[in-house]
Formats: C-alpha cells, structure tokens, sequence
C-alpha cells in the first residue's frame, strides 16, 4: 500500500519568492544558467526537508517548475511546435516569446486564478519521451535520502488542454501517440526505482474524456514495465470517469472529496483511495472530525490534500500581524500538511470522527433593480455627452509600476514616509500618466492606478470584511504572483475609494477620464472566501459595495466608468450543468453593482485571459456599455464568436504579456480583423490590459503605435 500521508503537490516559487526573483534577473541578464538552476535546486531541496520534517509519509516529486508545469509534460514529450525550435531557449520562447515570435497562449488551470500555457499540437506534432526532468528529480531527491512519488500531467488532461495547430485535428485524436509516449515515461520511471508515480487527470472532473480516460488507463495499467500508477482528480467529482479507472489495472485513484463529496468505498473498485480531504483551494483549517468520519470509512486509503498546495501560501507562521481570532481559523500549505499528518496519525489510532454538519443553505434569490435605459437610447446620450473620434483609443487602466513607486509604498508601510507625502508622490506620477496619454494622443484617459499594488487588493485594503497578508504569496503565471485577500465576514464599504484619484486626474484635462473599479465576482475569485455563506451571498455583499463606489463616481461627474471582471470565467462552474445558475446571478450581481450610474454614464468593463467564448452570453448580459477583451494573442480567435455583440467593442490589438512592442502595422492588421467583424462605430482600440507590468520605453512605444493605427483608419 502506498504510505498513509501524502500531497498531490506543493508551491513553488519560494516561501520568499526566491524563484520569481531568480527568474525575473535571468532573462536580465543578471543571473547565469548555473545559478537559476541552483536557485531551483535549493527550492527542490527545501521542499522535501519541509515536507519530510513535518511527517508526511510519501513525498510528491516534479511538483517543481520553471514556468508551468504543462509547459513541462509538453517539453517532456517533445510537443514543441516547429516554430520555436530554432530559439535560443525554447522553452522560455514558448513561455514568454522571443525575437519576432509570440508566446503560446496562455489560459487559466481550470477554475484557479493559475495559468498554464496551452500545448499546441498538430497531425504532425512530435509525442514521444524526450526529456527527463522527472526522472532527473527523483534523482536528485534519493541524493538526498528521500524517496519519491513523481507527479505528471496525464495524457488525457494533457490532450484536453492542449489546442489543435491551426487547421489540425482535435488534439485528443493523438491520444494513442501520447500513451505511446507515456509508457517510455512509466519504463523510465521504473527503470530508475520509482515505486509510485502520479498522473493528474483534473480535466475528468469536467465530464470530458471519460472514455479516453478508460482507453488510457486499461492500456498503461496493462504495462508490466511501470511503477504504481496513482491516478489523481481533483476541483471536483469525477462523475462517470470514476467507474471508468475503477474498472481499469491502475492501483489508486486521487479524489477531491473537499469539492466532490463523500464516495461509496465500493465505488473505487478495489483500488486504493488518495482521499483528498485537506482543501487545496482555501486557506481555512479542516474540520478533522467529519474528515476522519469520510476517511474511515474506507478500507483502504491514504489521506491527502484535495489538489495540489499550489493553490495556497506556504506558511501561516510568518503571518504575524493577523488578527489572533482570525489566525485560529486559518491554515496555510505548511499547516494544512500538518493536518494531513495528524488525520494519518489520528486513523491509524482508529479514531472514526463524526459525521460533518450539513453545508449552508442556499442564499433566496436575490432581487437586482436593473435601472439603466435600453443601450440604444443610452448610447445616444453618452455619444453627445462624450464627443469621441471614430475608433477611440483608450488603455485598460493600470500604467507601468515603478520602482520608485513600490519603494513609496514600502516606505508607507514602514513608516518612513508619511500619509501626504505618499499621496504627493502619487499625485505627481498621475500627472506624469496624463500629460503622457495626451501627448501620445490617446482619446479616453485614465489616472493608471499608481495607487494599488492589486486591483483586487487595493479595494480589499479599503473594504470592511477582508484581511491581507503580508508573505501569503500565490503564483499566478509564470514568475508572477498575487497575495490573494481573505473574505472571513460580512462585506462593507465604511468610505468612498477611488474618487479622489479620478478626480485629480480628472482636474488636469479636458479629455475624459475613466473611474476604474473592480468587479465584484473579480474581487471574489481573486480571495480567499469564507465558507459559512454561500458563494453568491458573499458575490452579492461585494456588489453592493462596488454600487456604492459607483454611485458616488458618477455624483462626481464621471463620465465613463469602467468596472473590470477579468474574472468572470473563473468561477465558473467546472460542469455544464451548473453554469447556467452561476452565470444568472453573476450577472445579477454585475449589472446591480453598475446600475447606480444613469444612462449619459458610459460603463465600460473588461476581461482578460479566460476563454470568453465559454460565456460569451454572459458578458453580452453584463449589458455594459463597451467591452474591452484580450484578443491580441490568441490572434483574433475570439473575433468569430463577436458578431453578433451589438455594443462596443475593443478587442486587444497589443500583446501585453510580452515585452515585444508590436509595430503600427501589426497594430493595423490586428484592429482591421476587428473591423470586418464589428462596424467601425462601435469599436475601440486598446491593448489586452493593464499595462503595469511592462515598462515605459515598451508602453510609449506601443501605445503610440496604437495611435497611429487608429488615425489612418478613421473615417471622420
Ligand atoms: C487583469 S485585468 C486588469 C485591469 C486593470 N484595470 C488594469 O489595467 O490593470
Ligand atoms: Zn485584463
């Protein structure tokens, strides 16, 4: 039997971000090859001591990435498109795109706030073992006196996440090549002694690729030439996928019973059960008692987290300012092992625990007074108010952050530098923003957010009910991370927020500047949220609050208004059939929380990222007056499901994830795509987002470009 304790996975960027900063001065330049790799390897090392010093039993390997770990399995089975094999590095290439080449697209892992770059593979994408980097992990954890349990990407979530070349067949079409790939992998593996190797298959949950997952198991768990194969789930319930691998030669089955709810031992088919009891995806402590009663009732089972750790902070300890009440409620990744130990522990005593309390009832429906007029008649006025060109251009909202402006902020929290000397500096760098879109000649301005660290975080710090961490870091892409607020009781806003910014920078131009407000499933999805109410109760208190915000912007004059839901995709539910009622009362809380403005207000909202085709419908519900969508770097693939959007519209002509500047003409052929699609009055020009974390030289540069673009093709 596999040992009694186990995680599927663990952070990694470092409990002090060592790997970001490691990462961020090697493509500088500052750092060499040898060094990023002992940055990595220290990382590693540290992972297993921890993991080891607080008693897990069966320690996960190839938890570690340089970037993303289905970037990885796609480098591992040599799933690399043609295109970015000539590059110096092609894996960072893929990641973050080189000279002349754009990255792969990049989306969010299922419903997390962490994003993965999606394998792109054709009829003729090679699939087929030709890395080793968990093979070269597990070595260097038994250097170290730890044996370990390798965690891969399996091949079905892998095909599924993955998209065709263009022009090419459905990825999972290549499904018997990848297991032809797999199995190299699993015979290397056992080659080099591992016991038990995990393949995570999240994408199950789903509903998707049930019979492919079959077809899989039945042919790698046939392989005589293969470790144990733990095949784990997780954000959900596998649903029909679960007697598909119970009937398959797999010896344990990962299952989210967090998200997924208690299962019939005889429903794993003899197998053994990696019992995902410890959330992953929260920072609340367990109740041991009712895990214990699940755990208990199955004959044969290793206790677990419900996903990888990779989803939470490393290490309450450090979190010394929090509040003392509220720290007793929480755990973070090191304690949230600790609980998986202790319920190990607590099993193997035989203890049986109780059966847990029922979940909170659904909030009643909520009613939303959705007060604007219809968007012809409010187009009509907001046209006259405005007086904008044809093609406005605009930026999303954030401008670069500085240091001098991170310095400020950490001078603020130390005390160096008092409340109005940071807001003088604040001042100063909102001026610079607006003399600098004017003089680039930019149509529609904004103040560029010099203010927040976080356009989640920023209202978090000014809201009643949330708390902030200090080091409570979670990756987000790549080097970069977010420190998500924790929502643990009723939502207020005690005072106006943004309005002084807008205002000031309203007073120093003519040209109109937008209010920029965070969204309220956004400000939701990006925290931590409580779990004593319902989702939509807590949505719901949010877009009260975010009403207020806009009220009082439009008292002061506003004349646009733009309230972001980036997030809008993410918490959405995993299974089609429970996305309609989320969808319903998102929306509801959307369009309430906007509906204070009157109708020469323009609302304008943006979203990046996720998959808008997935709820297109819902963001034509959100009935703002212009949308702003990242488009730039899937090339335009969301033009096709726009037609039929009958407001404006700009889709991103400007890649900012990158740190290319695209030319005038590449801008132009970009926004004459959008042009075939909607009619020229009601699209806009921008990039796919905020701009904060490109630097000046790139932004001026591009944002002129945008410029100019707009210029030749307007009509009037
Ligand atoms: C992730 S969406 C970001 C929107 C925000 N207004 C910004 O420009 O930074
Ligand atoms: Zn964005």
């Amino acid at each position: 039997m596999l040992t009694h304790s186990t995680i599927l996975g663990y952070p990694r960027i470092g409990p002090r971000r060592e790997l970001k900063r490691a990462l961020e001065a090697y493509w500088d330049g500052r750092l060499s090859r040898d060094e990023l790799d002992r940055v990595g390897a220290d990382l590693r090392a540290d992972t297993w001591r921890r993991l080891a010093a607080l008693g897990l039993c069966a320690l996960p390997a190839n938890t570690f990435s340089e970037y993303d770990h289905v970037l990885d399995t796609a480098v591992l089975l040599d799933a690399v498109p043609e295109r970015y094999r000539a590059a110096a590095d092609p894996y960072f290439a893929m990641a973050r795109g080189a000279d002349g080449l754009p990255p792969l697209r990049m989306t969010k892992w299922f419903d997390t706030n962490y994003h993965y770059l999606v394998p792109e593979i054709g009829a003729g994408t090679p699939l087929r073992l030709a890395g080793d980097k968990p093979m070269r992990e597990v070595r260097e954890a038994r250097a170290l006196g730890y044996a370990t349990r390798p965690v891969v990407v399996g091949p079905v979530t892998f095909l599924l996440l993955a998209e065709p070349a263009p022009g090419g067949p459905p990825p999972l079409s290549r499904l018997d090549d990848a297991l032809d790939a797999y199995a190299d992998l699993l015979a290397a593996l056992a080659a080099e002694g591992v016991e038990w190797v995990q393949l995570d298959e999240p994408a199950l949950v789903t509903g998707a690729g049930v019979a492919e997952a079959r077809r899989a198991y039945e042919r790698l768990g046939a392989l005589t030439d293969r470790p144990k194969l733990l095949v784990a789930s997780y954000f959900g319930e596998l649903g029909d996928a679960l007697p598909a691998l119970a009937a398959t030669g797999i010896e344990a089955i990962g299952l989210d019973l967090v998200r997924g709810g208690p299962v019939d031992p005889a429903a794993l088919g003899g197998k053994t059960l990696v019992a995902g009891v410890v959330s992953g995806r929260d920072v609340w402590r367990t109740d041991l008692d009712a895990a214990l009663y699940e755990l208990s009732r199955h004959p044969d089972v290793v206790v677990s987290t419900s996903c990888s750790l990779l989803h939470v902070p490393y290490d309450l300890d450090v979190e010394t300012d929090l509040d003392p009440a509220l720290r007793e409620r929480l755990a973070f990744a090191d304690q949230k092992v600790a609980e998986v130990v202790a319920l190990a522990d607590l099993l193997a005593r035989g203890s049986t625990g109780t059966a847990p309390a029922r979940s909170p009832a659904a909030a009643p429906p909520t009613s939303t007074s959705d007060t604007r007029a219809p968007y012809p008649e409010r187009a009509a006025s907001q046209a006259v108010h405005l007086g904008l060109p044809e093609l406005p251009v605009t930026t999303i909202g954030s401008f670069p952050q500085t240091g001098e402006l991170r310095a400020a902020r950490a001078a603020l929290a130390a005390g160096t530098l008092d409340e109005p000397g940071y807001e003088r500096l604040i001042e100063a760098e909102i001026e610079r923003v607006v003399r600098l879109q004017e003089r680039l000649g930019i149509d529609v301005l904004v103040h560029g957010e010099p203010e927040r660290n976080d356009m989640v975080q920023y209202f978090a710090e000014h809201l009643d009910g949330f708390a902030i961490t200090r080091h409570g870091w979670v990756q987000s892409y790549g080097s970069r991370c977010t420190r998500p607020p924790i929502i643990h009781s009723d939502v207020r806003r005690p005072a106006p927020i943004t309005v002084r910014w807008t205002r000031y920078a309203q007073s120093l131009t003519e040209r109109p500047v937008k209010g920029m407000l965070t969204g309220p499933v956004t400000i939701v999805a990006w925290s931590f949220v409580r779990r004593d109410i319902a989702l939509r109760e807590v949505v719901a208190q949010v877009a009260e609050a975010v009403r207020a915000e806009v009220h009082d912007l439009a008292a002061e004059g506003t004349s646009i208004i733009q309230v972001d839901e980036p997030a809008l995709r993410e918490l959405l539910p995993l299974r089609r059939e429970r996305q309609d009622e989320y969808l319903r009362w998102a929306v509801a809380a959307y369009r309430h929380a906007t509906s204070s403005a009157g109708d020469h207000t323009q609302i304008h909202t943006h979203l990046c990222y996720s998959n808008a085709s997935e709820v297109i419908a819902a963001i034509d519900g959100l009935d703002a007056d212009v949308t702003t969508i990242e488009s730039a770097r899937s090339s335009g693939r969301i033009l096709g499901q726009l037609d039929g959007f009958g407001r404006g519209l700009g889709p991103g002509v400007y890649d900012i994830h990158s740190p290319r500047v695209p030319g005038a003409a590449e801008v132009g052929d970009l926004l004459d795509a959008v042009l075939e699609v909607v009619p020229a009055e009601r699209v806009w020009v921008n990039p796919d987002c905020g701009l904060k974390t490109r630097t000046y030289p790139q932004v001026e540069a591009a944002l002129a470009n945008l410029v100019t673009a707009a210029r030749e093709r307007r009509t009037d």
